[in-house]
């Protein structure tokens, strides 16, 4: 029988999706060897894991060249791509929010600059608010941009908020809640139906154990 391919988002997210696996009994020994290897043969499963960037696994979800992803929510918005989202997995909680200096009256200004790497989802979110904006692409190190004068306010991942507080900066608006997903190819869902739902109901029966 054809396998079944599951990418995984390399970086933060990757261990906690490991263990999952490991968790729901696939043996993931190879994967948690620590190689430089990109693809996984996951023995007796008729499973292969590949190993992307986080942002590349709505696209290779969405083209069918792997089956399933594990990618953020946050990496999901932002790609807007055509999937089925199937499981929350509930590890990577965090959000997306407007920060900047505290009492920036950000709302009732004429002419917002927004620094991000998310420009999307700030798009779409400022203009679900009836807000025109300017919005500013970054690629990391957002925070610096209110602090230096690049931007007025910024829309990034809060965690644990300590990157915020240590730069004198504050949540001024939540925007979405974050965690892990399972995704789905809508062309696998079908042809491989049967392997597709053993799999997510054993990662689903692992996530919601002892609810
Ligand atoms: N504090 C956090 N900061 C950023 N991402 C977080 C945080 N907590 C959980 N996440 C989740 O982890 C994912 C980011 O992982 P990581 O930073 O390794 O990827 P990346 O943003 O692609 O990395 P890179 O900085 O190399 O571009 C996010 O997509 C999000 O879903
Ligand atoms: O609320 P906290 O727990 O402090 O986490 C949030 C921070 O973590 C992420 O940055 P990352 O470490 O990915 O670095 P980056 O600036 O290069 O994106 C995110 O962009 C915030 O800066």
């Amino acid at each position: 029988m054809e396998k079944v391919k599951l990418a995984i988002a390399k970086g933060r997210l990757a261990d906690f999706a490991i263990d999952l696996l490991s968790q729901s009994g696939m043996n993931c020994d190879e994967l948690k060897a620590g190689s430089r290897k990109l693809v996984f043969d996951i023995p007796g499963e008729g499973l292969e894991i590949i190993l992307l960037k986080a942002a590349d696994v709505p696209t290779y979800v969405e083209h069918g060249v792997v089956d399933i992803g594990m990618v953020g929510k946050d990496t999901l918005l932002e790609a807007d791509k055509q999937l089925y989202e199937v499981l929350d997995l509930k590890f990577g909680k965090c959000k997306f929010a407007v920060a900047g200096k505290v009492n920036m009256d950000y709302d009732s200004k004429k002419h917002l600059t927004v620094a991000t790497k998310y420009t999307n989802v700030t798009k779409k979110f400022f203009a679900q608010k009836g807000q025109s904006v300017e919005v500013i692409k970054q690629e990391g190190s957002v925070e610096l941009a209110p602090i230096m004068g690049l931007a007025d306010v910024i829309v990034d991942i809060v965690e644990t908020g300590k990157t915020l507080k240590e730069n004198g900066l504050v949540v001024l608006e939540d925007v979405a809640q974050i965690s892990a997903r399972l995704v789905v190819n809508k062309v696998s869902f079908k042809t491989k139906k049967k392997k597709i739902m053993e799999l997510i109901q054993r990662i689903s029966d692992e996530v919601n154990k002892g609810e």
